[in-house]
């Protein structure tokens, strides 16, 4: 019936002959192996019937060896494209890795630089160039939070107000760089003589101030007559001795809810010191 000798097709013929009868029952595809002179092959038999009502017997087949090679092939290029791809997404994620830490150590150099400029900006903007004491403003911003103390708590406070006497004649004298270094030397006295919490500021020019927290009219004289004596004493640069006259308030004394006021009474108790020969401290 089949004139062919190939192996495979005389052997795919036999298969036939012998399943006929499952042949005919198809309604799917079956696939089957066998051996033909030491070489295996696959088969795929498929049943169909067209529309003139011929039945035909599809039978497809390939040595075991080809469809090995066709399916390692596959898997080869599978693998292949696999490790490639995992290979690329590691370089990716490492790439990206280190772009995000650069960008973050950037990130935070940045904003160091930032706090520090705004620390520098700080101590600019409340310290006085000359001596490093605080200077008016940020003394001010002290006091005005002193005060909200005070209308809470009720804790007093106390202002010292000091002028050196007669700093004029230093300048005149001596010039006006020994007149800065003697106000530098002043200022070390006045936070010598003030406790940490005591804010100590340049008021301006020769003058100087001070406030004392929780600390009443009575024990601020006493700070104000010690550091009196302390620069009495201090031999300034070239020699040069001098003195200062001081006005002393309390808020609780005044009973003046303003800042303004109590300075300004500081300043009046000042000038009564001036007036009063120097060199000595005024409360009322
Ligand atoms: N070297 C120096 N002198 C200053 C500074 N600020 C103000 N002065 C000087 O301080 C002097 C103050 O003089 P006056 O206001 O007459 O006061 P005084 O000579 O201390 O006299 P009395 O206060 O009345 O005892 C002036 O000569 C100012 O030029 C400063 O930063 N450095």
């Amino acid at each position: 019936m089949l004139s062919s000798t190939d192996p495979f097709t005389q052997a795919a013929a036999q298969y036939l002959d012998q399943h006929i009868d499952v042949v005919n029952g198809l309604d799917k595809p079956v696939y089957t192996a066998f051996e033909v002179a030491d070489q295996r092959y696959f088969l795929s038999v498929t049943r169909m019937d067209d529309s003139r009502g011929l039945n035909w017997v599809i039978v497809t087949g390939m040595p075991q060896a080809t469809l090995m090679s066709n399916t390692h092939t596959t898997l080869r290029i599978t693998l292949g494209i696999t490790l490639a791809a995992t290979l690329a997404a590691m370089l990716l994620g490492v790439v990206i890795a280190r772009q995000l830490v650069a960008a973050e150590r950037r990130l935070t150099q940045a904003n160091q630089q930032l706090l520090d400029s705004n620390e520098k900006l700080q101590y600019v903007a409340s310290t006085d160039n000359l001596t490093g004491l605080m200077n008016r403003r940020k003394f001010l911003d002290i006091a005005e939070r002193e005060l909200l103390q005070y209308e809470r708590y009720q804790r007093d406070f106390s202002i010292i107000l000091m002028d050196l006497d007669h700093f004029k004649q230093v300048n005149d004298q001596y010039g006006h760089n020994v007149g800065d270094l003697v106000l530098k030397q002043t200022a070390e006295i006045l936070l010598h003589c003030s406790r940490k919490q005591d804010a100590v500021a340049r008021w301006g020019g020769e003058e100087f101030i001070l406030l004392l927290p929780a600390t009443e009219l009575d024990t601020a004289v006493l700070v104000a007559e010690r550091i009196r004596r302390s620069i009495e004493d201090y031999n300034y640069e070239s020699g040069i001795k001098l003195t200062g006259s001081f006005g002393v308030v309390s808020l609780a004394r005044l009973d003046a809810l303003d800042i303004g006021a109590l300075v300004n009474a500081a300043d009046e108790r000042l000038y009564q010191s001036k007036h009063g020969g120097r060199n000595q401290v005024s409360v009322s």
